[in-house]
C-alpha cells in the first residue's frame, strides 16, 4: 500500500527529475542549439569561419594556436601580428578579412578592415555597446570608465575629460618631469653598463599616474599597483577559459578565488585612500577634496543632488581603472619606444638632435612638447607597430547593417587594430620596417585620410581618455632621457612580444646605456 511518504518522494523525485531535465535543455539550448542555428543564419547571410565546437567555440584553437606561436622564435622582427592574435593571422587569411569565430558559446565577429572598424567605433546609431565584460576584467576594472554604459559612463566620462584636459595636463607636466628625474637618478650607477627599461618604465609610470591622478606616491599606492598586477596576470591568462555553466558557481578554480581575494583587497586599499581624502576635509585641513581626479570623483560621491552622486563602489572602479590603464599602457609604450630606437640608433640620433635643439640641458616645459615632431613620428610608428592595446570589443545590441553584411542582434565584435597596422594594403610592402618618416606629413596623410588605420587610442566616443596624457608623460620621458644618454640594445635582449591585456615584452628590454 502506498503510504504518504512514498507519494512525497515519488512527488519530490518527479519535481528533481523535471527541474534536472529543465536544467539540461536549457544547458543544451545555450549550448548547442542556439549557436547551432545562429551559425546557419550567419553563414547564409555570408559570414565565414571556423565551425562552432561544443562549449569552447573557438577558444581551443585559439590557444593552440597561441602556444605554438609563442614558441616560434621571432628574431628582431617587427612582424608580430602572426605572433599575438595567430588565429586571426591565420583566419582572415583562409575565410574572410572580418570572419565569425566563437567566444565560448557567443558568435564574434572578428573585424580587420579599418572600414568596419571606424563604422562600429563611431557608432553614430548608438547601435554598439560594450557589451558584458569577462567576469576577470571585471574583478581588475570594477564597473569603472572602460567597462561602464550608459547614464553612469557619461557622468564619469564627462569627469575623466575635466581631469585630464589641455589645462589640467599642464599642471601635470612638473609630476612627470619629477618622476622621470628620480628614474635617471636612480640609473646612475648602472651608467656604462645594462640596465632593463621595462621595469624602469613601470615605476615611473606608477609614479606618475599615481601622483597626478590620486595625489599620492608610487609608494603609498605600492600595494594596489602590486595586486592589480596579479589581477592583470590572472585575467589575461582566464581571458579564453570556458566553463560549463554553474559549475563555475560550485567549484571555484584557485584563479578564482585568488582573484576575489585580490579584489576584496584591492577595494579595500582604495577604501582607505578615499577616507583619507574625506577626511582632509573633515578635519578641516583641506576646504576641498582636490582638482585630481581622486578629488573629483570623491566631489561626486557627495554630489547634493542625489541622482548625480555616484556610489562608493563606482569611486574604487573608476580608480582600479585609472591605476591600470594609466599604467600598464604608458608603461609598454615607453618600452617599445626606447627598443626600436636602441635598435634604430640613426633615428635615436636625430631625436636627440631635436632635444637638444629645442631644449638645450633644460627639462620640457608644457609649451615644448607640442615641438618635439621628430619625437611624435617616432611615438606615432612606435604606436603603429607596437599598439599597446591590440583589440577593442563590442556588441551589436540589434540587427544592424555593417558594410554589406547583416549582424544578427547580440553579436560580439572583436576588433583588431594590430591586424590594421601591421596590413600591408594599407602601409605598403615595407609595414613592418620602422620608419617614423610615413608619419611626416600627418596621420591622415600617412593613412590615405582613412582615420581607422591607425587606432592605438581607439576612436569616436569611447576612444582614450588618456592619450595626451600618455604622449605627454612619453615625450618627456624619452626627451630627459635622451638628454642624458645613448644607448644600444644588449646582447641579452630577446624578442617577444607577449600579451598580458596589453603588450609587454616577456623577458624585458635590456639596453646598454652611455652617459653623453
Ligand atoms: C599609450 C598609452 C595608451 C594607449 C595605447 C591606450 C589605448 C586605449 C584604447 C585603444 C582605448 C579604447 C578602448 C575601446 O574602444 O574599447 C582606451 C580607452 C581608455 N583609456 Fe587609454 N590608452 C593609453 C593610455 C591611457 C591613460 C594614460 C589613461 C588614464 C590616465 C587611459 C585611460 C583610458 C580609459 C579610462 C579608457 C576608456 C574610455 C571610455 O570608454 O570612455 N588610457 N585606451
Amino acid at each position: 500500500m502506498t503510504t504518504t511518504r512514498d507519494l512525497m518522494i515519488l512527488v519530490s523525485g518527479s519535481v528533481c527529475v523535471s527541474l534536472l531535465f529543465g536544467a539540461l535543455i536549457k544547458i543544451f539550448h545555450k549550448l548547442w542549439w542556439a549557436p547551432s542555428r545562429l551559425q546557419h543564419l550567419m553563414y547564409l547571410r555570408g559570414f565565414r569561419g571556423p565551425p562552432y565546437r561544443f562549449i569552447h567555440g573557438s577558444t581551443k584553437d585559439i590557444l593552440t594556436m597561441q602556444r605554438e606561436a609563442m614558441a616560434r622564435p621571432l628574431g628582431l622582427s617587427h612582424d608580430i601580428f602572426p605572433k599575438l592574435q595567430p588565429h586571426i593571422h591565420y583566419w582572415s587569411n583562409i575565410y574572410e578579412k572580418n570572419f565569425l569565430q566563437w567566444d565560448g558559446p557567443q558568435a564574434q565577429l572578428v573585424i580587420t578592415e579599418a572600414e568596419l572598424a571606424k563604422e562600429v567605433l563611431n557608432d553614430r546609431d548608438g547601435v554598439y555597446s560594450k557589451g558584458k565584460p569577462k567576469a576577470s576584467m571585471k574583478k581588475l576594472l570594477g564597473d569603472g570608465l572602460v567597462i561602464s554604459q550608459g547614464e553612469k559612463w557619461a557622468k564619469v566620462r564627462k569627469i575623466a575629460n575635466f581631469a585630464f584636459h589641455a589645462e589640467s595636463l599642464k599642471r601635470m607636466i612638473p609630476e612627470m618631469v619629477m618622476g622621470v628625474e628620480s628614474m635617471l637618478e636612480r640609473w646612475k650607477p648602472l651608467e656604462g653598463k645594462e640596465i632593463e627599461v621595462y621595469e624602469e618604465f613601470r615605476f615611473l609610470t606608477a609614479e606618475v599616474i599615481s601622483r597626478t591622478a590620486f595625489g599620492s606616491s608610487y609608494l603609498e599606492g605600492k600595494n594596489i599597483f602590486e595586486m592589480m598586477n596579479k589581477l592583470t596576470l590572472l585575467a589575461s591568462r582566464n581571458f579564453y577559459k570556458q566553463a560549463f555553466p554553474g559549475i563555475n558557481k560550485l567549484f571555484k578554480s584557485d584563479d578564482q578565488i585568488e582573484s576575489e581575494r585580490l579584489e576584496k583587497r584591492v577595494r579595500d586599499s582604495i577604501v582607505e585612500l578615499i577616507k583619507r581624502r574625506e577626511e582632509k576635509v573633515t578635519s578641516g585641513e583641506e576646504d576641498n577634496f582636490g582638482c585630481d581626479f581622486l578629488g573629483l570623483l570623491v566631489l561626486a560621491h557627495h554630489d547634493a543632488i542625489e541622482n548625480q552622486r555616484i556610489s562608493i563602489d563606482d569611486v574604487v572602479g573608476e580608480c582600479k581603472t585609472f591605476y591600470f590603464a594609466g599604467q600598464e599602457t604608458t608603461n609598454s609604450l615607453l618600452a617599445w619606444t626606447v627598443l626600436l630606437l636602441a635598435i634604430h640608433t640613426d633615428w635615436q640620433e636625430e631625436a636627440r638632435k631635436e632635444v637638444h635643439n629645442l631644449l638645450g640641458k633644460q627639462n620640457p616645459k608644457p609649451d615644448d612638447l607640442v615641438k618635439l615632431k621628430t619625437m611624435s613620428l617616432i611615438i606615432n610608428e612606435s604606436l603603429r607597430l607596437y599598439p599597446p592595446a591590440i583589440s577593442m570589443s563590442r556588441e551589436a545590441e540589434r540587427e544592424v547593417r555593417l558594410g554589406n553584411l547583416n549582424l544578427p542582434a547580440n553579436v560580439k565584435l572583436f576588433i583588431s587594430n594590430l591586424a590594421v597596422h601591421h596590413d600591408p594594403q594599407i602601409w605598403g610592402e615595407d609595414v613592418h620596417i620602422l620608419k617614423p618618416e610615413r608619419f611626416s606629413q600627418g596621420v591622415a596623410n600617412a593613412t590615405k585620410n582613412n582615420i581607422a588605420a591607425f587606432l592605438p587610442f581607439g576612436l569616436g566616443p569611447r576612444n582614450c581618455v588618456g592619450s595626451n596624457f600618455a604622449i605627454a608623460e612619453a615625450k618627456i620621458a624619452l626627451a630627459m632621457i635622451l638628454q642624458h644618454y645613448a644607448f644600444t640594445l644588449s646582447p641579452a635582449y630577446v624578442h617577444s612580444p607577449v600579451q598580458v591585456l596589453t603588450i609587454r615584452p616577456e623577458h624585458g628590454v635590456q639596453v646598454m646605456l652611455q652617459p653623453i
